[in-house]
């Protein structure tokens, strides 16, 4: 099947997008896999497509496949390239669309500068809702808030997590370095730890000072990618509420900056969270997807 598309990238967090809004192409899971390989396919993240709005309240319906070909119901970074593709492609003259996600609308609106700032909603701290089990630990009280000692099959002391949900779960991990951060061998270990049963994205935070991290995500069904929107969001609220960040704070990713706004301590924990980055369009193709199953 010949399938039209836009490779884009925002703060180097690469992505298919695929225009379903006239045209469903039905992919399964193991053609969304192909379609994000690198070496046998076109290569992405993930692959974001643009449907039709599902009731008068939205724009546009706004899908999620991870590069292992899961849905999930979040993507940020994602978020900010949708927003650029529907104007850019002319499917809207709006400046500022409302998005039908699988975890919620969101809200984005594209700046004259070209950046793009997201409206994420509020975080989720119940741990039912992330999900997270935490049954049998003892949480750690910190700032306003707690983190989880987690053992770790493999890691010789007990990691102290932060979890909530930006639509999508994390967990926060906070370290000195986060060039000598163990990601590629702690991340798939958590990720797929017994005590989240969806899994869970992986963020490492470095904290420089009150309005500046860095900020390393090993994605679940990603595996490390150059920045994580959602993730950068979960480390800011996680800092803020733990005492360590101020309300708005420049995250540093391998791939570009981004900025995090979140006022839930001043005005309550319902409070949304404001990402601003940058979204740029790479090239456009049509590839031939085949016929897997
Ligand atoms: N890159 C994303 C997050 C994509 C989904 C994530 N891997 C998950 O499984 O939840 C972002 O920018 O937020």
């Amino acid at each position: 099947m010949r399938v039209p598309f836009t490779k884009m990238q925002g703060a180097g967090n690469d992505f298919i997008v695929l225009d379903e809004t006239r045209q469903r192409y039905h992919l399964n899971p193991a053609q969304y896999r192909w379609l994000a390989d690198r070496h046998f396919g076109v290569g992405a993240d993930q692959i974001l497509t643009v449907r039709p709005a599902p009731s008068p309240a939205v724009d546009f319906e706004y899908v999620i496949h991870n590069a292992d070909g899961g849905e999930v119901e979040n993507c940020g970074n994602g978020a900010r390239c949708f927003v650029r593709y529907v104007h850019d492609a002319g499917l809207t003259p709006k400046r500022c669309v409302r998005v039908a996600t699988r975890s919620g609308v969101l809200t984005l609106q594209l700046q004259d500068d070209g950046r793009v700032t997201v409206d994420m909603g509020a975080p989720v701290f119940e741990a039912e809702r992330v999900p997270f089990e935490p049954t049998g630990l003892t949480p750690q009280p910190e700032g306003d808030w707690l983190r989880w000692p987690l053992d770790v099959p493999g890691v010789a002391a007990p990691v102290s997590v932060a979890v909530l949900s930006m639509g999508n779960p994390h967990a926060v991990l906070r370290v000195d370095d986060v060039d000598a951060a163990p990601v590629a061998d702690w991340g798939p270990r958590i990720e797929g730890h017994a005590r989240f049963p969806r899994r869970v994205n992986v963020g490492f935070m470095q904290v420089l000072d009150r309005g500046h991290a860095r900020l390393r995500v090993y994605e679940r069904g990603a595996g490390e990618t150059l920045a994580c929107g959602t993730g950068a969001c979960a480390a800011v609220v996680a800092g803020i509420r733990l005492g360590w960040l101020d309300e708005r704070v420049d995250v540093a990713l391998r791939g570009g900056v981004l900025t995090i706004e979140w006022p839930g301590l001043r005005e309550g924990l319902a409070a949304h969270v404001r990402m601003t980055g940058p979204a740029e369009p790479v090239f456009t193709g049509v590839v031939d997807v085949p016929d897997l199953h």
